[in-house]
């Protein structure tokens, strides 16, 4: 594509430089720059990408888009916008050719539940024989294959390429996590959804959305961004959980359609007669269109609201009530989220990725409905993340295990110790252990559970690395109890039927 034919879709530029080169790929990071990029210098959290021009330049970059002059040789053309990241959205959607007008889009936002949520919604579709694509927290998935992610909703250039990616493999519906920081930083500007699902609001990412108001009005964004025209071929639906009073604001951010779902207050979709079992969940599905028996594998209420979100949003997609309910059927948990471990020890084990106060609760609330021996968690808070979660994780730790067992998480650059002093503080005078290595605090559990009990390991679910400082470690919380697990029956005899 031609530089001055991706700049018609710019409002207020300005460019130096005459030249009108074609442009062979748009570029944010100035190492990833081959002979005819577009480099697009976004000012980051950590480093100026202005900085990083001339060394974009060097390594062929045709044109250079930034916020203010660069240095750069020769006459290649430079483009100044005010806000490139907004511009660079813009720009990944035109030279990509707005692949999202050519997809049903299906945004989830909300605190809790969106990568199982999007998951159960990719498996509906799937059920209905669609191609689907998928973009979450634990990968980016188009049919099959599936391909690494840093951030759960990636900056404006990577997602655009990869619905392009999506079209050219013949996907026809794609489902996406949309979390609070992209809409506030603009990764999905140029995104046409179709449908945005509402999860749930509770505390977290405070330390970069300061206070809880903002960090609702950033999730409202999805809703505020549906559309404002009615389009009878391509309608709009915002799907709203009618128990969470956040709900009720973004109702009056949208103009597209409203379809609320719910246990407790009066919803178009709701659940009803909910009957709970350590093995699974059953409950009488009530919509406009009739009431149908449910059961699925899944447990805890929370995942009644993922379900219901899930069903919400592919029957306004279009998909049959029967087809919906033969996936619901069958579905699978997600990995990381309520995995259980087994290796025949007389005791369960449980691997989650709450990492907020409310999900913590609401995982150790499940818990408590079938355990009747002791509870153990083995919990930590992630550094470089709002700090003011970390004492309230901790009590709801408190509240409900038996043994609650503090460790550290991730801790970035954060001092561990530091982190647990956090937590500790919420729970001054409790009964907890605080044992700052991860794996310690895991076999710690291990070597202290008797048969019947159960330990919930949260807070890093799929993830298979621990970031300590500026480094990087191999750590599976699964693997390392099946690890602590065997080595414990080969030395003690230990988890064996009856000891
Ligand atoms: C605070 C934040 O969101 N940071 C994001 C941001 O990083 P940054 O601002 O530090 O970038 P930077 O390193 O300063 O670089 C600035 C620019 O210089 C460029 N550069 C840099 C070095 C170089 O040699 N050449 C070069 O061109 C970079 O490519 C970039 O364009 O831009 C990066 C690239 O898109 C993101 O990966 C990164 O997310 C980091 C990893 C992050 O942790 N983000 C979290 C807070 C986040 O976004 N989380 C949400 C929600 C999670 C959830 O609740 O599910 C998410 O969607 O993941
Ligand atoms: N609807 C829900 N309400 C509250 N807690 C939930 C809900 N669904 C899942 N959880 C809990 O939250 C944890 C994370 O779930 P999930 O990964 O689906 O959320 P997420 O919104 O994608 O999180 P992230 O913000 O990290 O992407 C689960 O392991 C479970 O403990
Ligand atoms: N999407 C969340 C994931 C937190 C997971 C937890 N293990 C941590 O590292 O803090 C975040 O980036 O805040
Ligand atoms: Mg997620």
């Amino acid at each position: 594509m031609k530089l001055k034919a991706l700049l018609k879709y710019l409002y207020q530029y300005h460019v130096y430089g005459e030249q009108n080169p074609t442009i062979s790929s748009i570029e944010m990071d100035s190492r990833k720059v081959t002979k005819g990029s577009l480099f697009v210098c976004i000012k980051g959290y950590t480093v100026d990408g202005h900085d990083f021009a001339l060394e974009a330049i060097n390594r062929g970059a045709a044109a250079i888009l930034a916020e203010r002059k660069v240095h750069v040789k020769d006459d290649i053309p430079v483009i100044i916008v005010k806000n490139t990241k907004r511009a660079m959205a813009i720009l990944a959607d035109a030279f990509y050719g707005q692949p999202t007008h050519k997809l049903h889009l299906i945004g989830v936002t909300g605190t809790n539940g969106k990568t199982t949520t999007t998951h159960m919604i990719e498996k509906i579709l799937k059920e209905a024989g669609k191609n689907t694509g998928l973009i979450g927290t634990m990968y980016i998935k188009i049919k099959e294959k599936q391909y690494d992610v840093k951030n759960t909703t990636p900056e404006s250039l990577t997602l655009q390429s990869m619905f392009k990616k999506m079209i050219d493999e013949n996907v026809t519906n794609a489902v996406m996590e949309v979390s609070s920081h992209a809409l506030h930083m603009g990764r999905v500007h140029g995104c046409d959804f179709d449908v945005a699902v509402f999860t749930n609001l509770s505390q977290d990412h405070l330390d970069y959305h300061h206070t809880m108001d903002e960090y609702r009005n950033a999730k409202g964004l999805l809703f505020a961004q549906l559309g404002n025209a009615y389009h009878h071929e391509k309608p709009k639906f915002a799907i709203l959980n009618g128990d969470d009073l956040a709900s009720k604001y973004y109702e009056h951010m949208t103009s597209a359609h409203i379809i609320t779902y719910g246990i407790d207050a009066e919803c178009d979709i709701m659940a009803k007669n909910i009957k709970m079992s350590a093995t699974g969940t059953m409950f009488t599905l009530v919509t406009p269109d009739g009431t149908y028996p449910v059961q699925m594998k899944l447990v805890g209420k929370f995942n009644v609201y993922n379900v219901l979100a899930a069903i919400s949003a592919t029957l306004v997609s279009g998909i049959s009530i029967e087809t919906i309910l033969k996936a619901v059927q069958s579905l699978e948990g997600v990995r990381g989220r309520f995995e259980l471990v087994n290796e025949g020890q007389n005791f369960t084990v449980i691997i989650d990725y709450a990492h907020t106060p409310d999900s913590l609760e609401n995982v150790l609330k499940t818990v408590k409905q079938f355990v009747d021996h002791k509870i153990f968690v083995v919990i930590g808070c992630g550094g470089d993340r709002d700090p003011s979660k970390r004492p309230k994780m901790a009590q709801v730790a408190v509240k409900y295990a038996d043994v609650p067992i503090f460790t550290s998480d991730n801790p970035r650059s954060e001092d561990p110790l530091a982190i647990l002093k956090d937590m500790e503080s919420g729970v001054e005078g409790e009964y907890f252990h605080s044992i700052v290595n991860r794996e310690q605090a895991i076999y710690f559990a291990i070597a202290n559970a008797k048969k019947g009990d159960c330990i919930v390991i949260a807070g890093k679910g799929h993830e298979t690395y621990q970031q300590i400082g500026s480094e990087t470690f191999e750590f599976d919380d699964k693997k390392v109890a099946v690890h602590a697990i065997r080595e414990l029956r080969s030395k003690h005899g230990k988890n064996q039927e009856g000891k």
